[in-house]
């Protein structure tokens, strides 16, 4: 019976169980379908789909030196199985189950109900640990685990080429192009493809990862001591398993304590990326509800324009304007700066959540829906008890980027300035020469009145009963969890940080 393999986000050949099984039953077509139900939500863009695009260039040569077949298709999945039909008769469906946005997961349950509907059968394949449907939390990361433990699934020896291909299928991957996705194209960012995310993680490895750990806090240095393996995670090129495993047998050969150190850091987030797609598996709805939504009442900024400035990098804070336009340039900023434009934009200038997280999605090249939305929820605040990080902009510069090379880097207008004034430029008696905006808000001020709103909202009966349920709900999850676990009346004492 022919065989379709659907590749979504696991862009690979390697650890591919859908495509193992496929290549052991029979003639195998591996499908590729651009969707515009899909690629039109307000999460993706240009630089998810090139990324896309690369990656299958490489998938494309691969496939065909196992005798393999490559299709493309834009179109709905549901026309996709239409044709299928036409042409095969009885066909087998297999893919990877996707963690993705409410929109995916709705059109997976679409599919399963056609393909029943006709006999025909759909396999989904777990993957990188995570439990479809889990009811409960408990008890998965033992399960994460097992399966990081599991040998790698070898790449298929050969495939069965299928005789016919649906008409209305494209042999060629140039057939995409014409697809339009909304966005600008990014010139300076990470390549798509398992070659490139290897490469990332063979030089990680070997030279990369010794300062991870003191680096990780730093805008510029951490462009290079972090691992950067975020897009080919998120995108599929490398399985979560190949890493975890690598990773392992490097810190099997350290001594040096100091670099074991760097590593186990690098592995607890390893966890955590499973943990929050975990999480997201089994609360989807925090891609498009608030937590606790009584922290709803303090975010009710609708200033499109001041919103635009903080988008575009054109706030007059330098720490804030350098990370968005590093964003937009590379795709990718570190940990730290992701959470301080999101804290920016939702505790100190106080908009709703919702507002950035999707435009965030379209510039971040590692865009995961598991991830993203719960750290934005997390970042903003908004489930009670997590402490609320009120970052100041000008303080994490001082003192992560002492010497301004960040900003100079992505502020041009700023390279001039001397590093007593590179923070704080409207302190410099040169301000009005530079062609640099006059702050958009008093950081102190703005931050003091948010850290009183969100006070008084968090220690409100109906927050704290909210904040509670959450906590039953995730907070017993699992041992790797990112919040260290405290004492639940420690959790629930709501400190509001200012850094
Ligand atoms: C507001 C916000 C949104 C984010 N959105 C995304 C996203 O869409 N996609 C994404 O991959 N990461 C996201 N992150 C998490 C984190 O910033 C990135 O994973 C990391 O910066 C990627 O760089 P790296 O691969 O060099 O990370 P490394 O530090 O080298 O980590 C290795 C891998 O571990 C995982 N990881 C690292 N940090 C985290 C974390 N805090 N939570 C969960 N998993 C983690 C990622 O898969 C990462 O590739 C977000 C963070 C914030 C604050």
């Amino acid at each position: 019976m022919q065989q379709i393999v659907w590749l979504k986000r696991d862009l690979r050949v390697h650890d591919h169980q859908p495509l193992a099984e496929a290549a052991r039953t029979g003639p195998v077509l591996v499908l590729y379908v651009a969707e515009p139900s899909i690629w039109e939500q307000s999460d993706l863009s240009l630089r998810h789909f090139h990324f896309v695009l690369e990656s299958l260039q490489e998938l494309e040569q691969i496939v065909r030196s196992l005798g393999g077949q490559m299709a493309y298709f834009v179109g709905e999945m549901e026309d996709v199985l239409e044709h299928l039909y036409q042409a095969y008769g009885e066909f087998r469906l297999l893919a990877h189950q996707e963690h993705g946005t409410p929109a995916t997961f709705e059109r997976d349950k679409r599919l399963h109900t056609w393909m029943t509907s006709h006999g025909l059968v759909f396999d989904e394949f777990a993957q990188n640990g995570i439990v479809r449907g889990a009811r409960k939390l408990s008890g998965l990361a033992d399960h994460w685990e097992a399966y990081m433990q599991q040998p790698l699934i070898s790449v298929p020896q050969y495939f069965l080429s299928s005789d016919t291909l649906p008409e209305a299928f494209s042999e060629r991957l140039e057939s995409l192009e014409r697809f339009e996705v909304k966005g600008r194209a990014l010139y300076a960012g990470q390549r798509g493809g398992t070659r490139e995310g290897k490469q990332l993680l063979e030089s990680f490895l070997s030279n990369r990862f010794p300062k991870y750990h003191v680096h990780i806090s730093k805008p510029w240095e951490s462009q290079v001591s972090s691992s950067r393996l975020s897009p080919y995670l998120a995108w599929g090129n490398l399985s979560m398993r190949e890493v975890v495993q690598a990773t392992r047998l490097k810190q099997q050969q350290l001594s040096d304590r100091f670099e074991k150190r760097a590593l186990e850091m690098f592995e607890a987030r390893l966890r955590w990326q499973g943990h929050f797609i975990q999480r997201f598996e089994f609360m989807p709805e925090l891609a498009e509800q608030t937590l606790n939504p009584a922290f709803d009442s303090a975010r009710t900024t609708e200033d499109e324009a001041l919103f635009r400035k903080w988008y575009y990098g054109r706030t007059g804070i330098p720490m804030v304007d350098a990370a968005m336009r590093a964003l937009h340039e590379t795709g990718w900023i570190h940990f730290r700066s992701r959470a301080m434009v999101l804290s920016f934009v939702c505790n100190t200038l106080r908009f709703d959540w919702r507002r950035p997280a999707h435009g965030l999605a379209q510039l971040f090249i590692d865009y995961d829906p598991g991830i993203h939305f719960n750290q934005i929820q997390m970042q903003a605040g908004s489930s009670g008890f997590h402490t609320i990080r009120i970052y100041n902009p000008v303080k994490m510069g001082q003192e992560q980027d002492p010497n301004g090379r960040f900003i100079r880097r992505y502020v041009p207008e700023l390279r001039g300035l001397s590093n007593t004034f590179i923070h704080e430029p409207w302190l410099s008696p040169h301000f009005a020469e530079l062609d640099y905006p006059e702050p958009v808000v008093n950081i102190h001020d703005a931050n003091r009145l948010s850290r009183e709103l969100f006070y008084s909202i968090k220690k409100h009966p109906d927050t704290v009963t909210r904040a509670e349920e959450l906590l039953e709900l995730f907070g017993s999850s699992r041992s790797s969890a990112p919040d260290k676990r405290r004492t639940e009346g420690e959790q629930l004492t709501f400190e509001l940080d200012d850094i």
